[in-house]
């Protein structure tokens, strides 16, 4: 069975629009605007929205999701706490939510209890960017094969090849190639092999091939995601909606405002 995330972005291609997947931090502003966040994303036509969950000690985070990490954890939310909001809202959410989270929180959550209570959350994907590819068993050994859980991996433009197509055929979602070899945001410049490695990834996989990090603008957006399934933004979203800056949001949605 298709998983409801691979299918989403399926029928969006299908349909011949790009997918875009904001990432949000939970928790940054308090879970009340997290949740007005979700639900004004979902009306603009986000196809699935990635939710950051804030930790003490990231891995790829750079400085823009960084700072949201650390004015989530100054609301005082949790791992826990999200889920348990999340849940509060499943009804209202009619789009994939993704959780990306590191290994460390899930592991002291106990990773059967979290299984089962993004379950019944409803997310449909997770995004654990410190878990190797190689070491995905321990999250997939709790899942069943009916669960509708996409574990997304991240691909780096310097994955083997042989890595990238064990990668492509065991994964279901999509999958995650990162744009660049470093942190999130938009400081970095693209390399020129990008365009040619995300045409070469999108033309081996078996499933949807979404890009992510340093996307600034829908623009910029349109340009990265030219040969492949879809884009995900985070910082340039994460700051717009810290500043309350409602036209940069709107700017990533161009089918909304011309209308
Ligand atoms: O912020 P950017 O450059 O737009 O990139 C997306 C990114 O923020 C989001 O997907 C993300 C946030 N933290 C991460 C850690 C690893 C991989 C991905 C992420």
């Amino acid at each position: 069975m298709t998983k409801t995330l691979q299918a989403v972005i399926e029928q969006t291609t299908t349909q011949g629009n790009k997918a875009f997947v904001p990432y949000i931090m939970a928790g940054d502003g308090g879970l009340e605007k997290t949740k007005d966040t979700i639900l004004y994303l979902q009306k603009s036509g986000a196809t699935a929205i990635e939710i950051g969950i804030p930790f003490s000690d990231p891995v790829a985070d750079g400085p823009t999701i960084q700072q949201a990490g650390l004015r989530a954890l100054a609301q005082k939310v949790s791992l826990r706490k999200i889920i348990a909001f999340l849940t509060t809202i499943k009804h209202e959410v009619k789009i994939p939510l993704v959780i990306m989270t590191y290994l460390n929180p899930i592991i002291q959550y106990g990773i059967p209890k979290f299984i089962s209570d993004i379950k019944e959350a409803n997310i449909k994907g997770l995004i654990i960017p410190d878990m190797p590819f190689e070491e995905s068993s321990i999250i997939n050994d709790v899942l069943v094969p009916d669960d509708d859980i996409a574990l997304i991996p991240l691909i780096s433009l310097t994955s083997p090849q042989t890595r990238i197509e064990k990668i492509l055929h065991e994964s279901e979602g999509f999958v995650y190639a990162v744009t660049i070899n470093g942190i999130t945001g938009s400081g970095s410049a693209f390399s020129q092999d990008l365009q040619h490695h995300l045409k070469k990834l999108k033309s081996i996989a078996p499933i949807p091939v979404l890009a992510g990090f340093g996307i600034s603008s829908h623009d910029h957006a349109v340009i990265v995601g030219e040969n492949i399934d879809g884009v995900i933004v985070g910082s340039a979203i994460v700051e717009a909606l810290h500043l309350n800056d409602f036209a940069t949001i709107d700017a990533f949605f161009p089918q909304q405002t011309s209308i």
